[in-house]
């Protein structure tokens, strides 16, 4: 493809539909290609929005508040970053020829617990968690007894665990039912997941267009309360179990088909590879590769949309670290510790405006052997405070 900058008539433009953290890194990559970039979120000073050409806060699942935006901008390409968007109004800027990445259908296969695991185990026949999806609460008693304790309950739209639990036994029902019920996201829908006691997760960066496919390596990670907390790459797996994961990758991405990076969730127990779920853009877990890779995720991401190749070098073995607010604060501040700033590790702020207990403002970063690396990453997120 030939590049125009945005100093010519037929600049390039971006919209970033989604302007936290994620969107901030493509959005500064696009930038590095003289690419104009358009960045909206539901409130204002959002991470993108302070490396972006223009920013607006809207409400994004206002199906006309989004369309009219997309028609005064015009963008070359959409890209959600987030799942709570219009999905309606992403499949009417698709019919009316606009570019969604990485295509109106895989968005609404994604953002919907339901479809994506319909569709994965149902119409691809891959392997996952036994799973059922219940609308009351009896429904979920009943299903939970299908399932069999511990089981895992989760709103059918949320992300970074918001309104996930863990029943243990038919006693934490109920506790479950109001989690799922007080989070944020689209709760009219459960869905009950067997629990499976995986030996390690991963997510498989998988990013296509044109030009072929390309996998990352395994990145390893750990989550807390259904959020990450610590990811590192590569992740030793055996032979096997890659092949595995990237063959469902592959299937899955060509499934969804469209341009860009995709983060494949597995969880890995013994030999079996299980798909877990996918976020069709940049995932958070993915962050390490800001360092480890000579093009990151993000910078993929953008190479993809564009229909530009997709190589790239694998720099070496690291981690990252989430820091996650102590404070509720209206003007947050991090401090953090000199010996951060190493010549291989690394601090990204992510310029949040507020902070609420648990939401993730920065992550560090390590170059460095995989355990050392990880050791190193946790310990400077357990000297960042904030208030
Ligand atoms: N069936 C399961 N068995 C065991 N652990 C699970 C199961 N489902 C989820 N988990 C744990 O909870 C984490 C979060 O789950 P999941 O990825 O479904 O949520 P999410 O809110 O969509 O996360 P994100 O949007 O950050 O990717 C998983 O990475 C895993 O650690
Ligand atoms: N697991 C998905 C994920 O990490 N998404 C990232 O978090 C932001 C929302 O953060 P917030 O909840 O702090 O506003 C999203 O905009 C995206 O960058
Ligand atoms: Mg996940």
């Amino acid at each position: 493809m030939t590049f125009t900058t945005t100093l010519q008539k037929d600049a390039i433009k971006i919209m970033l539909l989604g302007s936290g953290e994620l969107g901030k890194e493509v959005a500064i990559e696009a930038q590095r290609l003289g690419i104009e970039v358009i960045a909206v979120d539901k409130y204002e000073n959002a991470p993108a929005h302070l490396v972006a050409n223009r920013s607006y806060a809207i409400d994004m699942q206002d199906k006309e508040a989004v369309l009219a935006l997309i028609e005064k901008e015009q963008p070359s390409f959409i890209l959600p970053e987030v799942e709570a968007i219009s999905i309606a109004a992403l499949f009417e800027a698709e019919t009316r020829g606009f570019h969604v990445i990485p295509n109106a259908e895989a968005v609404n296969k994604t953002m919907n617990r339901k479809n994506i695991r319909v569709f994965a185990a149902e119409e691809l026949g891959l392997k996952t968690s036994k799973y059922e999806f219940v609308t009351t609460l009896e429904g979920l008693k009943e299903a939970g007894e299908r399932i069999g304790f511990p089981c895992v309950i989760k709103p059918v739209m949320s992300s970074s665990g918001h309104g996930q639990s863990i029943a243990r036994t038919a006693n934490d029902i109920e506790r479950s039912w109001e989690m799922a019920k007080e989070a944020r996201g689209d709760a009219s829908e459960l869905i009950v997941e067997e629990f499976i006691p995986f030996d390690y997760e991963i997510t498989l960066l998988t990013v296509r267009n044109e030009t072929g496919t390309t996998f990352c390596e395994p990145i390893g990670h750990v989550q807390k309360d259904g959020d990450f907390i610590l990811s590192w790459q590569p992740m030793q797996m055996t032979p096997a179990s890659l092949t595995k994961a990237q063959e469902i990758a592959k299937s899955v991405t060509d499934g969804l088909g469209g341009r860009g990076i995709f983060g494949v969730e597995f969880f890995v127990k013994d030999d079996e590879v299980y798909f877990s779920e996918l976020s069709p853009r940049p995932h958070d877990t993915g962050m390490v590769t800001l360092v480890t890779q000579s093009q990151s995720e993000f910078a993929l991401h953008v190479r993809a949309v564009l229909g530009l190749p997709l190589d790239f070098t694998f720099y070496g073995s690291g981690a990252c670290g989430a820091y996650k607010a102590k404070n509720e604060s209206h003007n947050p501040t991090l401090e953090v510790p000199d010996t951060a700033f190493t010549k291989d590790s690394f601090v990204r702020v992510f310029g949040k405006p507020e902070s609420h207990v648990g939401r993730r403002m920065a992550v560090s970063l390590v170059l460095d052997e995989v355990e050392e690396a990880k050791r190193r990453a946790t310990q400077i997120v357990e000297n960042i405070s904030d208030h």
